[in-house]
C-alpha cells in the first residue's frame, strides 16, 4: 500500500514572530498546508494521507481541513514528534497500529511547507520508493557550495556539478526505514536534517528524482511573498 506523509509538526521559528507555525499562515486566501493536502487527494493512489501536527494545533488542523477540504476520510491527523525524523516516526506508529506494515508498503514523507509539488514529483516518487526503497527529490545546486567547518573560513569547494539541493517529498520503504531508523544512536539521530540520510548511514542507496526549482519550501517570509507571487501566475496561467 502506499501512504502519504504530510509534515507540519514544525513551529516555524525561521519565520520570526507570528501568531501560528509557518503551514497554517494563509497563503492567497487558504492556508498553506491545505494547499499541499490537496496535491495529494488529486492523486488517488494513496490510502491514506497522514498529517502530522503539533500536538497544540491538531484540533486546529482538523478545523481548517474541515473549513477548506470538507469531510475526506483519506486524511488523519496525528501528533509529531520533537523533530523532523520524530514526525514521520509518528506517522508511521499511526500506519502500523491501524493498517498494518507489509513488506512492500511505502511512504511518501513531504513538507507541509512545501505547496507546489507537482504530480509528476509525486508519481515520481512512488514508482522510484517502490522500486528502490528509499528516494530524495532533488535540483542541481545553482550555487557554488561552501562548505565551511568552522563558519569562519573556507574548508572546502566541492564540485558544483556533483551538487544538488535536496527537497521533498523522500519517500521509503516504510519497514526499511523504520528498521534502519532503530538502528541509529541517539547521537546521529540528533544531527540529521534530512530522512534520506537514515537510509545512507545504513548504506543503502538512495535513488533521486527531479524536484523542481519553483518546489520551495516556505522557511522565511521572503518565502511566503514569493509563495504568494508563484500561485497568483499559476492561477493566471
Ligand atoms: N518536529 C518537526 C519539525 C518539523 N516538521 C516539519 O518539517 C517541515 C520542514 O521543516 P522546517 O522548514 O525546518 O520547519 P520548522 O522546523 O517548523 O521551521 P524552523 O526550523 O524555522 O523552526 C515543516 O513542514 C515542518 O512543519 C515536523 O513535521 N516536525
Ligand atoms: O531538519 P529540519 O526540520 O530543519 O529541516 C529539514 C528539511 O529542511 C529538509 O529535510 C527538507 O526540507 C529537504 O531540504
Amino acid at each position: 500500500m502506499i501512504y502519504a506523509e504530510i509534515l507540519a509538526g514544525g513551529k516555524g521559528t525561521r519565520m520570526g514572530n507570528v501568531s501560528m507555525p509557518k503551514q497554517f499562515l494563509t497563503l492567497n486566501n487558504r492556508p498553506v498546508i491545505i494547499h499541499t493536502i490537496e496535491k495529494f487527494l488529486l492523486n488517488e493512489n494513496f490510502v491514506k494521507i497522514i498529517v502530522v501536527s503539533p500536538k497544540e494545533w491538531i484540533q486546529h488542523t482538523k478545523d481548517i481541513i474541515k473549513k477548506h477540504i470538507g469531510v475526506e476520510d483519506r486524511v488523519v491527523v496525528v501528533e509529531g514528534g520533537h523533530d523532523r525524523n520524530e514526525s514521520i516516526m509518528s506517522g508511521i506508529r499511526y500506519i502500523e497500529k491501524n493498517h498494518g506494515i507489509n513488506d512492500d508498503d511505502v511512504v511518501i514523507t513531504h513538507d507541509a511547507v512545501r505547496p507546489f509539488l507537482t504530480h509528476r514529483i509525486i508519481e515520481e516518487n512512488i514508482e522510484a520508493a517502490l522500486k528502490y526503497g528509499a528516494v530524495d527529490t532533488v535540483i542541481e545546486a545553482v550555487d557554488t557550495i561552501i562548505q565551511s567547518n568552522d563558519g569562519d573560513s573556507i574548508s572546502d569547494i566541492p564540485v558544483r556539478n556533483t551538487m544538488y539541493q535536496g527537497q521533498t517529498p523522500q519517500s521509503f520503504n516504510i519497514k526499511k526505514l523504520t528498521t534502519h531508523y532503530n538502528e541509529l544512536s541517539d547521537e546521529q539521530k540528533a544531527i540529521l536534517t534530512d530522512a534520506c540520510k537514515i537510509c545512507l548511514l545504513k548504506g543503502d542507496k538512495v535513488k533521486i528524482v527531479k524536484g523542481e526549482v519553483f518546489n520551495i519550501k516556505i522557511t522565511t517570509p521572503y518565502d511566503l511573498k514569493v509563495a504568494s507571487a508563484l500561485l497568483k501566475e499559476q492561477v493566471a496561467k
